[in-house]
């Protein structure tokens, strides 16, 4: 059994259909793409996996267990943890503080109860903040806040993290780092779910991708399956008929 399982889920905004019947898995410590061209609805997806918005229809399976009613809260408890595509970082607190905050949060207990911090600095350290842990996380660059919602993330130990483009303002390098932190994630035995729009990063990392048109999921497969699955072609990336068109555009896999 997959770690998340999406069958058939619906979402509509009023007549807007944004998600229409879209189903994906995710597995254990994989790193799962899903694309998909702007308005495709990824992003009210990963809304209503994480709870924020209610399905119309279909079922949400996660850890084996029907979350499809379930609250946002006990979704994250169970291990669900996500980022977004605004920087949502408490502006005002460190960059340490904020990582503190998410996991006292999960938790349950202050720090000043705990002797240790909860392997905070720990954490601070594998993701390349350590240098940074004193500055306000309203000061820092984008590439470094983006560290920091994915420290945030990590924070709650979760078993599943779904990440709305996460490489956005980050430079090449910087984007190749992430990608690099992104694989020890999951080897780790966390799996991640992205939605992105870096075409390098999504054919670097991510063993399997998803597909959304219009709410739908149009395509599945593994980078290689999806650089050369002509519907994506067209309806996503945006070539036309010439058939060696997209070779020129598209990353070779595992670019990243
Ligand atoms: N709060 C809302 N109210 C009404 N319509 C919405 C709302 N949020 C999204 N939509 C519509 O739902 C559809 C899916 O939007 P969504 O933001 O999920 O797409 P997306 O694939 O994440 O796009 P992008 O890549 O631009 O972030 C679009 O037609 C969008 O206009």
């Amino acid at each position: 059994m997959a770690l998340l399982d999406v069958e058939r889920v619906s979402m509509r905004f009023g007549g807007i259909v944004a998600v229409n019947e879209a189903s994906l898995s995710v597995e254990s410590g994989s790193i799962t793409g899903l694309i998909g061209p702007n308005g495709a609805g990824k992003t009210t997806l990963f809304n209503v996996v994480t709870g924020l918005q209610p399905v119309a229809s279909g079922r949400i399976r996660f850890r084996g267990r029907d979350v499809t009613h379930a609250s946002p809260n006990s979704r994250a408890k169970a291990g669900m943890a996500r980022t977004f595509q605004r920087l949502e970082a408490f502006g005002s607190l460190t960059v340490r503080e904020n990582v503190l905050v998410a996991s006292e949060i999960h938790a349950g207990v202050p720090s000043w109860f705990r002797r240790r911090s909860n392997g905070v600095d720990e954490l601070l350290e594998r993701v390349g903040l350590t240098r940074y842990a004193g500055q306000r996380a309203d000061s820092v660059p984008t590439g470094v806040a983006r560290l920091l919602e994915l420290a945030r993330a990590l924070a709650i130990q979760p078993r599943l993290l779904l990440l709305d483009e996460p490489s956005s303002g980050l430079d090449e390098t910087e984007t190749g780092h992430f990608g690099a932190l992104l694989r020890e994630v999951a080897a780790d035995g966390c799996a991640v779910l992205m939605v992105e729009h870096d075409m390098q990063l999504v054919m670097g990392v991510c063993e399997y991708i998803h597909v959304l048109e219009f709410g739908k999921v149009i395509a599945r497969g593994d980078p290689a399956q999806i650089r050369s699955d002509r519907t994506v072609q067209v309806a996503y990336l945006g070539f036309g008929d010439t058939p060696d068109e997209h070779t020129l555009q598209l990353p070779p896999v595992g670019a990243t």
